[in-house]
């Protein structure tokens, strides 16, 4: 049984037709949009805004209108995935570099559904990295007043597909630094167990270079967890 699709499925049979759908980011919100994609064939009339240009992508092939968040504002709901959620429904995302834009809409939404499979349900947050969002500019300089606050953060990563011939650079295998949809770096940082997500989140934010963190406090209402057993919801 695949436990991202059940529950990304589950959360998609409960948007109504009118609606103003937030769609999220990753492998288990994927599956929340497909099935947004079958609905609208089947006669659902919604339309969406999209949190990444891979969502974006997906949504113009299954054929779901979208508009500018701006236009569209406020959302009436935003099913989206997580790395790690608490009993507060508290949320550590950005596992896939979307975050700012997946919290600018989910701030945007009435409510924001989370779904994931069971492994996603922890006691408390931190066991998973909190990614950071942060400008390129002086990256290193943001990165030491970030590790100041008691992490060791660690620059994003991605192995280059392709490379310059001629250079060397970018060679297959070669590692660049992840780049966001918005033109940033995530630095992914160790805190340990979190004890306070809500100190932290605002701690983090207030530094310069900062742009987002993947803590997502009091943001998230419902989540759809998956497990072997059957599909629970948990609610703050
Ligand atoms: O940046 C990515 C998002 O926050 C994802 O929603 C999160 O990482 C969970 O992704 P997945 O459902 O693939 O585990």
């Amino acid at each position: 049984m695949d436990l991202k699709k059940l529950a990304g499925e589950q959360a998609a049979n409960m948007v109504e037709s009118g609606m103003k759908v937030g769609l999220g980011t990753g492998s288990t919100a994927y599956w929340a949009v497909m099935r947004l994609g079958e609905r609208m064939r089947e006669g659902l009339d919604i339309v969406g805004v999209p949190t990444s240009e891979a969502t974006k992508q997906l949504a113009i092939k299954l054929g779901i209108p979208l508009a500018e968040l701006s236009t569209l504002e406020p959302l009436d709901l935003t099913i989206d995935g997580a790395d790690e959620i608490n009993p507060d429904l508290n949320l550590i995302k950005g596992g896939g570099g979307a975050l700012f834009r997946e919290k600018m809409v989910a701030a945007a939404s009435r409510k924001l559904i989370v779904v994931a499979d069971e492994s996603k349900v922890v006691e408390r947050l931190g066991a998973f990295t909190v990614p950071v969002e942060v400008v390129p500019y002086g990256w290193e300089s943001t990165a030491k007043r970030v590790a100041a606050a008691g992490c060791v953060p660690k620059l994003r990563l991605v192995k280059a597909a392709a490379g310059n011939a001629d250079t060397g650079a970018g060679a297959p295998g070669a590692e660049s630094a992840f780049v966001t949809d918005n033109g940033n770096y995530i630095l992914d940082c160790d805190f340990g167990l979190i004890e306070d997500p809500e100190r932290l989140e605002a701690q983090i934010n207030a530094i310069l270079g900062v742009v987002e963190t993947g803590l997502f406090i009091g943001m998230a209402e419902l989540a759809v967890i998956a497990a072997q057993s059957g599909v629970r919801t948990l609610t703050r």
